[in-house]
């Protein structure tokens, strides 16, 4: 029995939380149990001198521990004015268990430094750092690759470590805190891949010695530890890593946040025999910032930095409202035309008030749709669509989304929410997109 009530082969509790600092390229926060390290990678455009000029990359890493991260305080290393033989042994070790695991030469001539440092610890503060840091690495490159400046990933697998040992009972247990540690007879530390391979085997007999058959059952509980722990990572890492299921033929995923969008496009795409996903199923990927001035740019910028980050394909709409005596307005604007809140009734209220002045006569619009489709290895394609109508002085209908209500279909006499989905898919400004999408789609897909 062990004193927390864990069984010989559970880890602690572990989490990982990504992005939590705000400048490094990659940063997490982990911890196993009580022991809680941030890790944070940073790139940087050059090597150490040693390798100048031979076209590959470098990583490292440097570890550290605050005062009271542990009973008593600790004096800091700077204060001290050197490094203990512990730092310097554990930084080296976080440093060639990463490199074990990136192809330097992919890499480029740049490095990823990440630095681990220990806010508490309760045992276990190296292998918790090399896991944490395997994720910062990660989320590092992953911004190297949504930037263009990578095409391949250099990481070839994933790693983690995790410490085993044998407890005074001579019981073989996982993830050892530091009650346990400190009075291990055997205590162990393991970095492994995801592959099942060993990069460091660091093993102990504290004033004890051990036998062969206990050093197999310790490397079994800590290859079950350590699968656990690189299946956490990925779920941190996922889509990027587990990929889900958006490479698969028969779905597409659509660079949308937009709930109104996924409906039409949903609705669309299922009589092609294709499902949808969009960003809603992800709600981890950050929004694309729309910094474009055109419905093309803003389109793109949407299709690729999501084609870069799932590496598939990926299509993504930008479209908007253009009323032509408002010169166009609001156009690219349109979601966020009364704001950044990008509330459909606070941009209708806007309009209206707007055109307060306007005659119906000259209240003439039309709906614009502009849709990329992006691909890894592919030049994107962009097609477009468009449908004219009148804006209303007064809303009408509760289908659809947007300015929707206040859009008239002058043929129809209707809103485009008067209109039942089905019908506003065949006439709207996303539906002639498709159309134009369909016809360029075959030489597309076979070319480039
Ligand atoms: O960028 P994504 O995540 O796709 O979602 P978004 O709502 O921000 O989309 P856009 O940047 O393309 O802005 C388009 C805005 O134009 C309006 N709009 C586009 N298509 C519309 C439609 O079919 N009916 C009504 N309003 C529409 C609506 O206000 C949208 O929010
Ligand atoms: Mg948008």
């Amino acid at each position: 029995m062990r004193h927390d009530g864990r069984d010989y082969n559970e880890l602690r509790k572990v989490t990982i939380e990504k992005d939590v600092l705000k400048h490094p390229e990659g940063s997490v926060l982990i911890s196993f149990g009580d022991t809680k390290v941030f890790c944070a990678a940073t790139l940087e455009d050059r090597v150490p001198p040693f390798l100048r000029g031979l076209g590959t990359g470098w990583v490292t890493a440097e570890y550290s521990m605050l005062p009271r991260a542990t009973n008593t305080r600790n004096r800091r290393e700077s204060a001290k004015g050197k490094l203990t033989g512990r730092t310097m042994e554990i930084q080296r070790l976080i440093g060639r268990s990463l490199r074990s695991v990136v192809d330097l030469e992919k890499l480029g001539e740049r490095s990823i430094i990440v630095d681990c440092d220990v806010i508490q610890a309760d045992g276990g503060t190296r292998t918790a750092s090399i896991t944490g840091a395997f994720v910062a690495l990660s989320l590092a490159i992953e911004k190297l690759i949504e930037s263009g400046e990578l095409t391949e990933n250099p990481i070839k697998e994933h790693l983690a470590a995790v410490s085993v040992g044998v407890l005074p009972t001579k019981e073989v247990v996982l993830d050892l805190d530091y009650v346990e540690d400190s009075a291990a007879a055997v205590d162990m530390n393991l970095v492994m891949t995801e592959s099942g391979e060993f990069v460091e085997i660091q093993g102990t007999g504290e004033e004890s010695t051990f036998t062969a058959a206990e050093l197999n059952q310790l490397l079994q509980v800590g290859d079950l530890g350590i699968k656990e722990l690189i299946a956490r990572q990925q779920e941190v890492l996922a889509p990027q890593s587990a990929g889900v299921e958006v490479g698969e033929d028969s779905v597409i995923l659509i660079a949308t946040g937009n709930k109104g969008k996924a409906k039409e496009f949903e609705a669309i795409f299922k009589e092609k025999g294709l499902a949808v996903k969009t960003l809603l199923d992800f709600p981890d990927v950050p929004e694309v910032e729309e910094t474009g001035k055109t419905f093309t740019e803003n389109a793109l910028l949407k299709a690729e930095t999501i084609s870069k980050k799932f590496n598939c394909l990926v299509l993504a709409d930008d479209s908007g409202l253009m009323v032509d005596a408002l010169n166009g307005q609001p156009g690219v604007y349109s979601a966020r035309y009364a704001g950044k809140l990008k509330s459909d009734a606070a941009n209708n209220a806007k309009l209206m008030h707007e055109l307060t002045d306007i005659p119906q006569s000259e209240r003439t619009a039309k709906f614009h749709c502009t849709l990329a489709v992006a691909a890894p290895g592919k030049e994107s394609l962009v097609v477009e669509g468009e449908v004219k109508g009148e804006i209303l002085a007064i809303p009408r209908g509760d289908n659809g989304f947007g300015y929707d209500p206040l859009f008239l279909v002058p043929s129809l006499n209707k809103t485009m929410a008067e209109l039942s989905g089905s019908e506003k898919n065949k006439i709207s400004h996303r539906a002639q997109a498709i159309k134009a999408l369909d016809n360029a789609w075959d030489e597309w897909y076979k070319g480039v």
